[in-house]
């Protein structure tokens, strides 16, 4: 203790001049404290689970100990000490100074059990032990604080009560200047809560329409998200508690985790290894036997001996689920449709013991580099890397593998925290541009399973993305237009597909499927569902128009029903538009709905209509078709939000494999040119 009370003479001794005069002037004020630091002491001491007791002994013995020439000199220390003092428990006072009730004195602010030197007061007479009256004095600024507390309490709870919500408006107007994120904050967290406990604290003017948009935009400026994209996360997570640890998990990276590669090493090895190297690793999960979490690490991970040895890939613990999930076994034909840079690829020739056939495809052909590399590097040799669109392994190679791992190109909102622009650069087209080529490619996969296949027939789709469009509703759409059906994935940790999102309903077994959340599980944000193949034979195309048919006509009786609802409501409606500004709003959606309604319904009139001014005959026949078409289709993408998955998707632009050198008319008029001279040659002969 005593070379902490040196310490703060030597501080003192720096104390600039000013602070020095200060303290010189004011002498009392180096005891003097403000109430709530006072507090703030106390309370830290409590928060500590300190012994109060215990440790005031300590001070009075330090206090006995010391000479009172040294407590003097204490005299000179500047304010930034006052906390110094405070721990040291030096108190100079005349007995009545408020300030010092807290402490140790009673109501009346007289210091009863202390005995004073020089203006400091000590521990020394009384029946009760010092030690005890100290401990009861404590009891008592506990008690004091605790009340304090519960007194703030109420008045924020009073507060929130008459927490007003500022329009969406003013929001837009206060974030054209610097937005202030400590108050968007506290709104944030006071909307949440009012709509927690919405018929008790909501603002009986404002709807809930009204708060859940504030909230929107708060969360928008907040988290740096556009408005599309928070909006579908909203609809993911409706708890507001639950949204707000999502979108702080998309901001937070996750463990870096490695692989073992069990075709070179053996888990337990590496990580002996990885530890002499000065990496501190672990097994990352109990789920997994190859898994290791690097906690921390001396050496770069992707550049160790061990890792250009191959015996690790760095990849996130997501990644190892969708290859558990497919369970390829030794000898398997196996397709990796979708597989650059290949650290799936590398785990299924891993648990294939580098036996059978394992197709590493990738449409881009510079990522198919880093197959190559990577493949090399884990020395994996039952592989064949081909550069082709997934969508032509239907045609190229039907019914021709035992098992088929679609991990598909998707928005990427499960790994926000590795690319934060996702955060703005996702809207309706591209997500739409996503599942289309998701439906597109998840057809290819099951129409190259061999259904037949002794130990496999099995298709895992896996997305890095949390979207129900592309994940529940894409396996859906296969489930509607081919022989299938889903199997559990057989993976222990993950929570339930959904079978019913918002309006819209899927296949009951789409609760087979896992979802991860990064809030959850503390990997990337991820999406497995494993499907069997049950026929090679492909459903007719009869079945699927039946189906799609009946899908339509369910659509736009419900349309039509509403519709009809609007025209009965309109009158009544009309008046509550003056009165009440809530129904106001309702009344304009309904009647947005009905001019949806409306337009679709031409929509379809465009289709059952007949054809005009095309003339008869087979050509015009073939025309109308035609024409019919293209109507549907036009009017599918346009409805498509991700759901509608009876509609026809938008066909992709097909990669171009191989470009013919020669252009067709050059090629046609060569072509003629050769006849043309081959004539002239036989003519010439013939004479
Ligand atoms: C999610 S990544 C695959 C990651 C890989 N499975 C792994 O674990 O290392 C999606 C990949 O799909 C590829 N891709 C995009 N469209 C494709 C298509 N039509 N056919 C095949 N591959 C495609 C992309 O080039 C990208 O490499």
């Amino acid at each position: 203790m005593a070379i902490v009370k040196k310490k703060k003479v030597a501080a003192a001794a720096k104390a600039t001049p000013e602070s020095t005069k200060k303290a010189v002037k004011r002498p009392v004020s180096e005891g003097e404290q403000t109430p709530k630091k006072k507090k703030k002491v106390a309370a830290k001491k409590v928060q500590n689970g300190d012994t109060p007791a215990k440790k005031k002994v300590k001070k009075a013995k330090v206090v006995e100990e010391e000479p009172i020439e040294e407590v003097e000199k204490l005299q000179l220390m500047d304010d930034d000490d006052e906390e110094g003092l405070n721990e040291l428990n030096f108190t100079q006072h005349d007995g009545s100074d408020d300030d010092l009730r807290d402490d140790y004195s009673d109501d009346d602010g007289k210091c009863h059990s202390h005995s004073r030197i020089n203006g400091f007061c000590f521990d020394l007479d009384d029946d009760d032990l010092p030690i005890e009256k100290k401990s009861a004095a404590l009891d008592k600024k506990k008690e004091k604080i605790m009340k304090e507390g519960e007194e703030e309490l109420q008045l924020n709870i009073a507060n929130q009560a008459t927490f007003e919500l500022p329009t969406v408006e003013e929001i837009e107007n206060e974030m054209k200047s610097v937005p202030n994120l400590e108050i968007i904050k506290q709104r944030i967290a006071d909307v949440i809560q009012v709509l927690g406990d919405f018929r008790n604290r909501r603002d009986p003017a404002k709807s809930r329409t009204q708060y859940v948009e504030v909230l929107k935009k708060d969360l928008c400026s907040q988290y740096g998200y556009n408005d599309y994209l928070m909006g579908k996360f909203m609809d993911l997570f409706p708890n507001g508690a639950e949204l707000l640890e999502f979108l702080e998990a998309n901001d937070n990276p996750r463990p870096v985790t490695i692989r073992a590669n069990s075709l070179k090493v053996k888990r337990r090895d590496l990580a002996k290894n990885l530890i002499n190297r000065g990496m501190n690793v672990d097994p990352a999960a109990d789920w997994t036997k190859v898994g290791l979490v690097v906690y921390d690490s001396q050496v770069p991970v992707g550049a160790t001996p061990e890792y250009l040895a191959g015996h690790y890939m760095i990849q996130g613990l997501n990644s190892l689920l969708p290859v558990m999930a497919l369970a390829p076994q030794p000898g398997d034909r196996v397709l990796d449709m979708c597989s650059a840079p290949g650290g799936k690829t590398s785990h299924i020739a891993a648990l294939m013991k580098n036996s059978g056939t394992l197709f590493a495809n990738d449409a881009s052909f510079d990522r198919c580099r880093a197959i190559i590399g990577n493949l090399h590097r884990l020395g994996v040799n039952n592989a064949v890397v081909c550069n082709l669109g997934g969508e032509e392994f239907a045609k190229i190679r039907p019914n021709g593998f035992d098992r088929i791992l679609l991990d598909a190109p998707c928005s990427g909102t499960g790994v926000i925290w590795k690319d934060q622009s996702v955060k703005t650069s996702k809207d309706s087209q591209d997500v739409q541009r996503r599942h289309t080529v998701q439906r597109q490619l998840i057809l290819s996969a099951l129409d190259s399973l061999d259904a037949n296949s002794p130990n496999g027939g099995y298709l895992v789709y896996s997305t890095c993305s949390v979207l129900v469009e592309e994940n529940e509703a894409v396996v859906n759409f296969l489930l509607e237009r081919r022989h299938c059906e889903l199997v559990p994935t057989g993976l222990s940790i993950g929570v339930d597909g959904y079978t019913r999102f918002r309006d819209y309903r899927f296949h009951p077994s789409l609760s087979m499927t896992k979802r991860y959340y990064p809030h959850v599980h503390n990997i990337d944000g991820f999406y497995v569902a494993k499907i069997k193949k049950l026929s090679n034979a492909k459903m007719s195309k009869q079945a699927v128009l039946e189906k799609e048919k009946e899908k339509a006509t369910q659509k736009s009786q419900k349309k039509k029903q509403a519709a009809e609802d609007n025209d009965s409501d309109d009158s009544g409606e009309e008046e509550e538009v003056t009165t009440n500004g809530q129904a106001n709003g309702k009344s304009e959606k309904k009647k947005k709905q009905k001019k949806g309604a409306d337009a679709d319904e031409s929509d379809d009139d465009v289709e059952t209509a007949p054809m005009k001014n095309i003339g008869s005959g087979a050509r015009a026949n073939k025309k109308r078709r035609n024409q019919k078409k293209a109507a549907a289709k036009q009017a599918a993408v346009q409805e498509d939000d991700g759901f509608n998955t009876v509609g026809n998707i938008k066909r992709a632009k097909k990669p171009t494999q191989f470009k013919s050198k020669v252009p067709k008319r050059a090629a046609a008029r060569t072509g003629a040119k050769s006849i043309k001279n081959r004539r002239k040659k036989v003519l010439a002969k013939q004479q």
